[in-house]
């Protein structure tokens, strides 16, 4: 069951924000959303939580810096648009953070760090000395380098299970994903006008999975489908884990003060 005492253990928190919420739908850049996110996050640091920012809109930025018009369509273009995009990504990030005095630092992984045991140490001892120093991480996945994941089962782009993955190598209590979205519906309700959300998930069954589908935009990738393979990720490891939408204000405080928005899926108590 629910415990309405659950905010009030979380402490360390990943904020996954998706591509849909950092830009507009004509792709240009959303920069009140993001100032209002960095201005949030900084308080909440402030406050004593430890927060890691997986961000996704690599390619969503690289797209608006090189004009295109459109959404790069081979491997190929997506992985030269990201890498152009995630020092705009940064640079923005670095600098909205540090219009209050918060210091970030750039984290690339690929989804291979969970399997091997020397790499999830490294791993988790940087995060471990840059949480100590108060430095806020800012994660995206290393997309000139994921080949191996894009050629094999893997799809190229998924930060809602690399957030997942983050939150397991850091042990973290909390993954809030930010999306377009205020939650999971039973059914797209893009394509179903009486979609009801779904406050809270203790299981995921076949059904649940049949009710997620794929990305509601241009922007996305993923859609609900790859939350809920993320939502399978925390709850096995026993970490709490929030869809919210990214557009409503202060939507990471008010989960970290108890208000009940979105949709909670609950880590198995046996961590
Ligand atoms: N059952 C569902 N409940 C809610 N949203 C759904 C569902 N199935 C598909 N979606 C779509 O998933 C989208 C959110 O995922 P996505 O487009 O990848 O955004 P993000 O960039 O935030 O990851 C929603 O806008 C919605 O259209
Ligand atoms: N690494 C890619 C992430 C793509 C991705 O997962 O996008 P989203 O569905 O918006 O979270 C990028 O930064 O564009």
């Amino acid at each position: 069951m629910e415990d309405d005492n659950l905010h009030k253990k979380n402490k360390r928190v990943v904020v996954k924000v998706g591509t849909s919420t950092l830009t507009y739908e004509n792709g240009n850049i959303n920069l009140s959303r993001l100032e209002k996110l960095t201005r949030e996050i900084s308080d909440l640091t402030n406050r004593g939580y430890e927060i890691i920012l997986v961000s996704s809109g690599a390619i969503g930025m690289g797209k608006a810096k090189l004009k295109l018009t459109e959404k790069p369509k081979t491997i190929m273009e997506k992985q030269a648009v990201a890498a152009v995009g995630q020092c705009e990504l940064m640079a923005l990030y670095s600098r909205l953070f540090g219009e209050y005095s918060h210091t970030v630092a750039q984290v690339l992984l690929t989804r291979d760090v969970i399997e091997d045991k020397h790499m999830r140490n490294n791993v988790s001892n940087t995060f471990k000395v840059l949480l100590s120093r108060g430095i806020i991480p800012i994660v995206n996945e290393n997309d000139t380098v994921s080949i191996d994941e894009i050629e094999n089962v893997c799809r190229f782009g998924d930060n809602d299970k690399l957030g997942a993955i983050v939150a397991n190598v850091t042990n973290s209590d909390l993954l809030i994903i930010l999306s377009d979205i205020d939650g999971l519906y039973d059914c797209d309700p893009r394509k179903n006008e009486n979609a009801k959300l779904v406050e809270v998930v203790e299981e995921i069954d076949e059904k649940l999975e049949q009710s997620a589908g794929g990305a509601g935009s241009d922007a996305g990738t993923g859609g609900m489908k790859t939350k809920i393979e993320a939502a399978k990720l925390t709850m096995d490891s026993g970490i709490n884990m929030i869809i919210a939408n990214g557009s409503e204000e202060k939507s990471i405080d008010r989960i970290l003060s108890g208000e009940k928005i979105g949709t909670l899926f609950i880590g198995r108590s046996e961590k």
